[in-house]
């Protein structure tokens, strides 16, 4: 993919963003969103809709995502898809890379334009962009290390620019839940959107739950609460003791940005005691990772990750096929994980793992996001199955 080509499909227009790689590659494109630049890692994404969900998972701190989909910014933007709980101060994706530029809106929800919404979080994007090509890059050569940049007056410091996204130290050993996390406690009683009922309250709660914020998402915490739970979410620097203090019936891992090794180093103490200690838990994605190190397996950087709405995942003790929603560029390397943890989902992409289960503790987690799978809400059983892993202990 050479910058000419790219660019020669609009001869006549003078490009306003580029999106440069570490390895000194330029595309040409045209600039949206706010303006400036974006460090990160690109990866591609394959869902066919929920781009404003995608942009504002607090898992994609540190990514630039290029929509592997076409029409991207058709149905506008409004303020109930957001997934961030503190909507203007969580960073999501940091940069997005579109194909085609973003029509006017057509959808009864649509309350602003993408170009608009994007300016508004100071999100960088480019379109104009061979995104096949990108992608087609990012299975063979892994996902690249790069900076967008979008200047209207097309003035850029490419040397600067290059030098940036070569310099930028990548995702590995990269810790990015303190940008993300809470900086206090507070409570969750909201429950799922419900046609013509919009969301409800939780208010005749069955479970207190304490959930732990890596970055977790809203609809992570209205299907919680949609199962019976009145959530606390709590930093997570949070100790294990002050947790346990909190008599909680479950506790909550939740997803998040970075390297699972690096966040894992104050995390996976405290997982370890609340094992310990017997208490229902269930972890997502960043959760399950380190779910998975707190027992003792290790994790691993994968070369082109897992970002869309249509992975399938085998259900292990079923044999039924789950299509999946997964945003997730480390693994649970399933060779080391020890006796006593059961593998209880695995990727029909890649063989890797996407869920565990401690055998004889009320434990378990997958690398996927149930919360936003497709489908006839294919993976909520996870959410009752919580639910009813502590009403057991409770009976006890
Ligand atoms: N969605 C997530 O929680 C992502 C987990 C982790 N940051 C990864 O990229 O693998």
């Amino acid at each position: 993919m050479t910058s000419s080509e790219n660019a020669s499909a609009w001869p006549d227009l003078k490009p306003t963003a580029l999106l440069v790689l570490a390895d000194g590659t330029v595309i040409e494109g045209f600039g949206l969103g706010a303006e400036g630049q974006a460090v990160g890692e690109v990866c591609f994404n394959t869902a066919m809709t929920g781009y404003q969900e995608i942009l504002t998972d607090p898992s994609y701190a540190g990514q630039l995502i290029t929509f592997t989909f076409p029409h991207i910014g058709n149905v506008g933007t409004n303020d109930e898809d957001i997934e961030t709980v503190n909507m203007a101060a969580t960073p999501g994706a940091r940069g997005v890379i579109l194909r085609s530029a973003i029509t006017s809106p057509s959808n009864y929800r649509a309350a602003r334009h993408l170009d608009a919404w994007l300016r508004a979080r100071g999100i960088i994007g480019i379109s104009g962009i061979d995104t096949r090509a990108l992608t087609a890059l990012i299975r063979t050569k892994g996902m690249p290390n790069a900076v967008i940049a979008h200047a209207k007056d097309g003035h850029f410091d490419l040397y600067g620019l290059k030098k940036e996204a070569r310099e930028w130290p990548g995702l590995e050993g990269m810790d990015l839940v303190p940008m993300v996390t809470s900086s206090q406690r507070y409570t969750w009683d909201e429950t799922p959107w419900e046609w013509s009922k919009g969301f409800g309250r939780q208010d005749r709660p069955e479970f207190n739950v304490v959930a732990v914020d890596y970055g977790i998402k809203r609809n992570i915490l209205r299907l919680l609460a949609g199962e019976g739970c009145k959530i606390t979410v709590v930093p997570a620097t949070t100790s294990a003791e002050d947790i346990l203090a909190m008599k909680p019936d479950g506790i909550f891992l939740s997803n998040g940005p970075g390297d699972p090794a690096e966040t894992g180093k104050y995390a996976v103490p405290m997982i370890r005691k609340v094992i310990e200690s017997g208490t229902p838990t269930f972890g997502i994605c960043l959760g399950h990772q380190m779910l998975g190190l707190a027992v003792g397996a290790k994790t691993k950087k994968m070369h082109q990750g897992h970002h869309g709405a249509n992975h399938p995942v085998r259900n292990e003790a079923t044999g039924k096929v789950e299509i999946t929603s997964m945003n997730h560029g480390f693994a649970v390397d399933e060779t080391t994980l020890p006796e006593g943890a059961k593998q209880t989902h695995v990727s029909l992409f890649d063989g890797s793992n996407c869920g565990i289960e401690l055998e004889g503790r009320p434990v378990f987690s997958v690398q996927y996001h149930p919360e936003a799978s497709p489908g006839p809400r294919d993976s909520h059983y996870l959410f009752r199955r919580f639910a009813d892993l502590m009403r057991e202990n409770k009976q006890t």
